[in-house]
């Protein structure tokens, strides 16, 4: 009786799906349970336009080949992405609150200020932390704002040099591998793991990437991809799955967001294997930020200092500016949490709960919420348990666009995200969740926008283009070189691609040569000076400026064993910058987006070769 009773609701299961029901000789068991797992959650859809047995048989079995994948790569599989689906789809029809019952406030955290005391030795207690840590690059988004068609890794950081930001990334890692292994009192020598996560979109060239350039110099043992899978579009309030317009046995899909890196590090089981080897810190980042590893000592320094379980990196941030502001969160049941509110929640979220005006800038003339970088400093112990716990299942979010106030239909298909940055969320009460506030000329200029809709960002806006990322590295370093004494002329004021940006000299230098300031200021002595028509360099390691005066272009590679003086004074034509618009498709893309190129008129270049001590002269 029992199993008759079954079959006959399987077969009611199948009726409902009549073009299914006919093909179900083609399936195989497993291809059976699916197709009941999806009727059960309300798909019958996906097969109203079957065709009988014989006619695209192939493309069905494709079907159910993508249907295993999305099932078996969601936790819970495809009856869990429907329900929590269904569940988000009801709350945000309703304009359910994500956080209600939470007032926000302003959190305090540590505040650090470029090249003072505490700056200097939190900048070397994290170099003698970085041997214990381990870096995750999330880089499995698209860049859809960017629009460029290559990999985001894969453009140039500053075209100076040329480098891109892969390179700059993994040459950061190892001079600060190399630079921690120094100050090593236990003689630990382990290499610094390096992961990327990747997606569909960025697998297969990032992997190219590596390979082609021999891993920028990095053991390629020392380097993970992890790639995240897609997850399912959501066509209406029901969490119906969408199909692809171009093919009815194929469901569209699009990322879940950059919150996957938890799950695919906890499934990886790297977490064990970096615990037995005495790591302690897992540091988090983004494609795009030139900046980055200006901050990454200081902050390390501090998580290690502070003993944070969770650390993560913040500027300044301008009101409405598309970076997530950290926001300290009380519920009326006195819980309470630090926690980046993205971008899009923070104006409704504040305008909900007594700030009238939401997301707009104090007395500064910045959001008091700091701007959220999305760089996380988590201790590796706290991490793991606390993933044993969740299996690194993070809160997911939906953000349907409606057709119209009535809610009920979407402009285009809508899926479930998840933000690597909600972590702490599940995190118990005890966690030390802390954060760390640096200047923005030092930490942050993220290559997002293209250059029509840089242009439109409201005056006084960071653009987040192509454009400001690369000027912002010409900043950050002639500053520095200020601060350790280099009269670095002040920069003039360029429209780019219609963005008006600061244009300072053109320093560049690799990590090896300065990884922290304390570094930096042994590399620099007596009077220089530094025009701001001026570039400059530097890819060789022992090399020292002084009484250098340039204007003009100097260009110096060295091996490690040649000491080399840059002094006198060094006048030439040097390299200008010609303006390119972005529309001209005669220029490259990677540097159309960029408003300029180079003209190399004339340099002093000098390569040295030997070991031994050089000058200019020589
Ligand atoms: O599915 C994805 C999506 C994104 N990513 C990666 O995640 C990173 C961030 O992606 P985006 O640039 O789209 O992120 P957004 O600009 O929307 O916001 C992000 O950066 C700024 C912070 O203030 C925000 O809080 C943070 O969410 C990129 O490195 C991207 O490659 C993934 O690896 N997988
Ligand atoms: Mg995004």
């Amino acid at each position: 009786m029992a199993s008759s009773t079954v079959d006959s609701s399987v077969s009611d299961l199948f009726s409902s799906a009549p073009a299914l029901q006919s093909n179900l000789e083609i399936l195989s068991p497993d291809q059976i349970e699916l197709a009941k797992i999806l009727l059960e959650n309300g798909q019958s859809h996906l097969f109203l336009h079957w065709s009988e047995p014989g006619v695209c048989d192939n493309e069905k079995l494709g079907f159910f080949d993508q249907i295993a994948r999305l099932n078996s790569s969601y936790p819970g599989g495809l009856a869990a992405y429907i329900k929590t689906a269904k569940e988000l789809l009801a709350d945000s029809k309703l304009g359910k609150n994500p956080y209600d019952g939470f007032s926000p406030s302003v959190p305090s955290g540590e505040n650090l200020t470029f090249g003072d005391e505490n700056f200097i030795e939190m900048e070397k207690r994290g170099v003698v932390e970085a041997r214990k840590a381990a870096f995750v690059l999330v880089a499995g988004g698209l860049g859809e704002r960017l629009g460029y068609n290559g990999i985001k890794v894969a453009l140039p950081r500053e075209t100076t040099t040329g480098t891109c930001f892969l390179q700059h990334y993994i040459e950061s890692i190892l001079a600060l591998q190399e630079a921690s292994h120094k100050v090593a009192s236990d003689g630990n020598q382990t290499d610094i793991p390096f992961i990327i996560m990747t997606s569909d979109d960025t697998h297969s060239r990032t992997q190219d990437l590596l390979e082609l350039n021999s891993y920028f110099g990095m053991k390629s043992t020392q380097v993970h991809l992890l790639k995240q899978e897609k997850v399912a579009c959501l066509d209406d309030n029901d969490a119906r799955l969408a199909l692809d317009s171009n093919n009815k046995y194929k469901i569209q899909t699009k990322p879940h967001g950059h919150g996957d890196v938890h799950s695919l590090l906890y499934s990886s089981g790297l977490l064990d294997k970096w615990l037995d080897a005495g790591l302690k810190w897992v540091l988090f980042f983004q494609d795009t930020n030139g900046l980055l590893f200006n901050a990454i000592p200081a902050s390390l320094g501090v998580s290690a200092t502070k003993q944070y379980h969770v650390n993560s990196l913040a500027v300044p941030r301008k009101a409405k500016e598309a970076i997530g502001g950290i926001t300290k969160l009380t519920h009326a049941d006195g819980r309470a949490m630090v926690i980046n509110v993205e971008y899009n929640q923070l104006d409704p979220l504040l305008r909900a709960s007594g700030f009238p005006d939401g997301d707009v800038n104090c007395e500064t003339g910045y959001s008091p919420f700091p701007g959220n970088i999305n760089q996380l400093i988590l201790e590796l112990g706290s991490y793991k348990e606390e993933l044993q716990k969740t299996g690194g299942a993070i809160k997911e979010f939906v953000n349907p666009k409606y057709k119209d106030s009535t809610k009920t239909s979407f402009k285009s298909s809508t899926r479930l995200e998840c933000m690597m940055q909600d972590y702490p969320k599940t995190l118990p009460p005890t966690a030390r969740v802390g954060f760390t506030v640096m200047d923005i000329w030092l930490a942050y200029a993220p290559v997002k926008n293209n250059p029509e809709d840089a242009a439109k960002v409201p005056k006084g806006n960071p653009y987040h283009s192509a454009t400001s990322g690369e000027m912002a590295i010409y900043r950050a370093n002639s500053r520095i070189l200020q601060k350790a004494g280099v009269k670095v002329e002040e920069p003039v004021k360029q429209v780019l691609n219609g963005q008006e940006v600061e244009v300072w000299s053109r320093i560049t230098w690799k990590p090896k040569w300065g990884m922290i300031f304390s570094d930096i200021k042994t590399k620099v002595s007596g009077n220089c000076d530094i025009s701001q028509k001026s570039t400059m360099a530097i890819t060789g390691r022992n090399v020292f400026i002084d009484n250098l005066s340039l204007d003009g272009a100097l260009i110096v590679d060295s091996i490690d064993d040649a000491e080399v003086k840059l002094g006198g004074s060094i006048k030439n034509n040097g390299w200008t910058m010609e303006t390119v618009d972005y529309k001209d498709t005669s220029v490259p893309e990677e540097i159309r987006i960029r408003g300029f190129r180079f003209n190399k008129v004339e340099q002093l270049e000098k390569k040295f070769n030997q070991p031994g001590k050089f000058s200019l002269e020589d």
